[in-house]
């Protein structure tokens, strides 16, 4: 089962929390890609730093064109980045990728580009395209002060969006926020879907670190019970 990884912002850990998940399923022996659908901000070599940890921590050789069909040169909201470069991000395009990624493995994550509902082009939003590529989302929860606004607005546009919510990740940004512990507990009961980890804050990040905090079984359990 593919997922749609998103976020209370920018920043909240998504990337991170995406390759968890890959090394985290790479290591049950499932063949799994990253994907970045759109991506604003790119190194010398054109490439979006996101994509290329995504296509690493993945098990199965794609194309780095696959994993992220829409790359632009400035790290703004990918509408206006797209803008910028004469471009209109078109979802044909994306979801040509993610068949060809889809078609090769057991899982794809896809990893939205800032919050649910940030704009991808005049009309289509971030939550559009998790709509159209059918999935099933992840929500990162940046523990900082002010996710429970953040997490409970974007749970709630997930089911506005009649998507299934199959879970959320409690990301320790902020190292010393205070009551972290009551702010998860917080979100554990006003959300229905299961918390599949906390990942502590970590001073030097690493993906395959994280993953040993979440519990897939969370993941399958809800796909047996169905
Ligand atoms: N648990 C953590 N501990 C310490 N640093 C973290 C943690 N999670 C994420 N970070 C750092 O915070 C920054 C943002 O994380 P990340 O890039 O995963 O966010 P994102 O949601 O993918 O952002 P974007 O919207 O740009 O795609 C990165 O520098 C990352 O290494
Ligand atoms: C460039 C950055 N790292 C993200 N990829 C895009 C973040 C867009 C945020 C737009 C917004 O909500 O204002
Ligand atoms: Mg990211």
């Amino acid at each position: 089962m593919s997922y749609f990884i998103t976020g209370t912002d920018t920043g909240a850990g998504k990337t991170l929390v995406s390759c968890a998940l890959l090394h985290a399923f790479a290591a049950q022996g499932r063949r799994v890609a990253g994907f970045k659908p759109v991506a604003a901000g790119c190194d010398e070599d054109d490439h979006n730093e996101d994509a290329k940890l995504l296509r690493a921590a993945g098990s199965i050789q794609a194309t780095y064109g696959q994993v992220n069909p829409y790359c632009f040169p400035h790290a703004i909201a990918p509408h206006l980045a797209a803008r910028h470069v004469g471009v209109r991000i078109e979802f044909p395009r994306i979801l040509a990728s993610y068949r060809e990624l889809a078609g090769q493995t057991d899982e794809v994550i896809a990893e939205g580009a800032g919050g649910f509902l940030v704009p991808l082009n005049d009309r289509q939003t971030s939550a559009d395209l998790a709509k159209q590529l059918d999935l099933p989302v992840i929500l990162v929860v940046g523990m900082r002060l002010g996710c429970l606004n953040h997490a409970l607005l974007t749970v709630r546009a997930i089911a506005d969006y009649q998507l299934e919510c199959a879970g959320w990740v409690a990301n320790v940004l902020d190292a010393g926020m205070p009551a972290l512990q009551e702010n998860i507990d917080a979100l554990r009961e006003r959300i229905a879907a299961p918390l599949l980890g906390i990942i502590p804050h970590q001073a030097m990040p690493d993906a395959r670190a994280a993953s040993a905090h979440l519990n897939l079984e969370l993941l399958e359990k809800k796909q047996i019970d169905g």
